[in-house]
């Protein structure tokens, strides 16, 4: 049995070039092995890594159970819990993903869309006005906001400011790329890296087991606005095929799984966004006009070709999460290399998304390219595919289309630097280093017809002003 050929450099500069340059690693090995290479870290199996589409279809479309993922994500599970839908494999993980399924459904995304929209309103109005800073924090303030409404439910108050903080610290310290070594998840005391997660996981913890069981208690649903289609409360409702409910352990990790899945990628996938949309010549200009064309409802915002192919066009060029594994539990076929079990068959998604067979010009931002036209499943897979595809993808879309409108609408940004922006690793994703510094130069009011029912704003001839005293209401979201 033999694996593709590979680098053979000693370790240390191996797992330098896994965790600090992924993207030109996975581009010199591809120059030099061709499209399947194997790639080998320490403490791991080795990763045979995939990019033309015959060998993702294989993958994913596998239905033999030979190819298992909850084993590839093993590194996440001191994160995630060992109950977490990334985690399992096979019949448990069909079922948990049966229940976690109906409140990500496409239909249910409009309940979600002002939410969206109000989330990106409140962080606009504390941008600073006409110096550098980095967006990339302020798009995680709106995702964590947003995820955590749509999972709770729960209005602005103490109660979502208080879970709020003791989710954004534990994300931050689960940021730090070596913490996902398992050799660091070594618990040296409170001053310690793992020590410091510990803690805040069993903070986050005891307040996740508080609101499943107030919640269980009151035997109803969340507060007003979501009107009990919060994901809690449709979890908290949805059986299996015998009609049991999930148990609380089941729960919680579910719900740290979402907090923790939902939350950086679709961030980071905004800051390169962003980015892309302010060094593009015409791309902000033209989405501009599309935006100006009628309302800013979610549901004219959903249907924005242009604001779809730029979200698209994104998600191709820098991956949020560059590559999806599966271990082999038995031999298996793949791009003429007969692979024995044990080994992690690893699809690259950066690496597909730059193939010049489907996209002319790989390295050029053109989202051209994805109008009027639909990308084989095996050719653009941002969110992977086959029964793992990430279940939050219709979600993450929206709020990539919610967030991005919003911002065009109320704000001209520009660049805050000349140099390149390159992709930096944080825990499982890679971000825009420097955190996608810009500097805002007119910040429109908010508009004061944004409610959850009559969503009227208009992109049209925004007022000019830089000053933040100028901008409108507290938040709402
Ligand atoms: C731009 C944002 C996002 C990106 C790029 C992304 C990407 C991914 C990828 C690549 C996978 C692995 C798929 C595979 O193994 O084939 C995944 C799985 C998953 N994602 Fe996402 N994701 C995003 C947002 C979200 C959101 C918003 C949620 C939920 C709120 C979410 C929840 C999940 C879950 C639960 C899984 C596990 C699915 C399973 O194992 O069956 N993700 N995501």
């Amino acid at each position: 049995m033999a694996l593709p050929p590979g680098p053979r450099a000693p370790a240390p500069l191996t797992v330098y070039n896994w965790l600090s340059r992924p993207f030109p690693f996975l581009s010199e090995c591809r120059a030099r092995f061709g499209s399947a290479f194997t790639i080998r870290l320490p403490a791991l199996p080795p990763l045979a890594i995939f990019a033309d589409p015959d060998d993702v279809k294989l993958v994913f479309t596998d239905d033999t159970d030979s190819m298992v993922a909850g084993r590839f994500n093993l590194s996440l599970s001191a994160f995630l819990g060992d109950r977490s839908v990334l985690m399992l494999d096979g019949r448990e993980h069909l079922r948990q993903r049966r229940l976690l399924l109906p409140p990500f459904h496409g239909e249910r995304m409009h309940t979600y869309g002002q939410v969206m929209i109000d989330a990106a309103h409140g962080a606009i109005d504390t941008f600073p006005s006409g110096k550098p800073f980095a967006l990339h924090g302020f798009m995680q303030e709106i995702t964590l906001h947003v995820i955590l409404r749509a999972i709770f439910g729960i209005e602005e108050g103490p109660r979502l400011s208080a879970l709020g903080k003791t989710v954004a610290e534990l994300l931050e310290i689960v940021s730090w790329p070596p913490l996902l070594i398992p050799l660091m998840q070594r618990d040296l005391g409170p001053r310690s890296p793992w020590g410091r997660f510990l803690r805040a996981r069993n903070e986050a913890y005891g307040m996740l087991h508080d609101e499943i069981r107030s919640r269980r208690a009151r035997g109803d649903s969340s507060d007003a606005s979501l009107r009990g289609q919060d994901i809690l409360s449709l979890l908290l409702q949805a059986r299996d095929e015998n009609g049991n409910p999930m148990t609380d352990d089941e729960l919680r990790d579910e719900l740290v799984t979402l907090l923790v899945a939902g939350h950086e990628t679709t961030a980071t996938a905004l800051a390169w966004a962003i980015h892309w949309i302010l060094t593009t010549p015409g791309v902000e200009a033209r989405l501009r006009r599309e935006l100006a064309g009628g309302d800013l409802s979610p549901a004219r915002i959903a249907k924005l070709e242009l604001l779809d192919a730029v979200v698209r066009e994104a998600l191709r060029l820098y991956p949020v999460i560059p590559i999806v594994g599966r271990i082999l539990d038995k031999p298996a076929h793949v791009g003429g290399f007969d692979l024995p079990a044990g080994v992690a068959v690893v699809c690259s998604i950066y690496l597909a998304h730059r193939r010049p067979e489907a996209y002319p010009e790989p390295e050029r931002f053109n989202p051209d390219r994805f109008l009027g036209k639909k990308l084989s499943p095996y050719e653009f897979f941002p969110f992977g595919g086959g029964i793992r595809r990430c279940i939050g993808m219709a979600f993450a879309l929206q709020e990539m289309k919610m967030v991005l409108a919003t911002v065009l609408s109320r704000t001209t940004l520009r660049p805050a630097d000349d140099g390149p922006v390159r992709p930096v690793r944080r825990s499982i994703t890679l971000t825009p280093s420097g955190g996608c510094r810009v500097i805002m130069t007119r910040r429109a009011p908010r508009p004061s017809l944004t409610s959850s029912t009559s969503p009227t704003q208009t992109a049209a001839a925004p007022s000019e002003t830089s000053s933040p005293a100028a901008t409108a209401p507290a938040v709402t979201a």
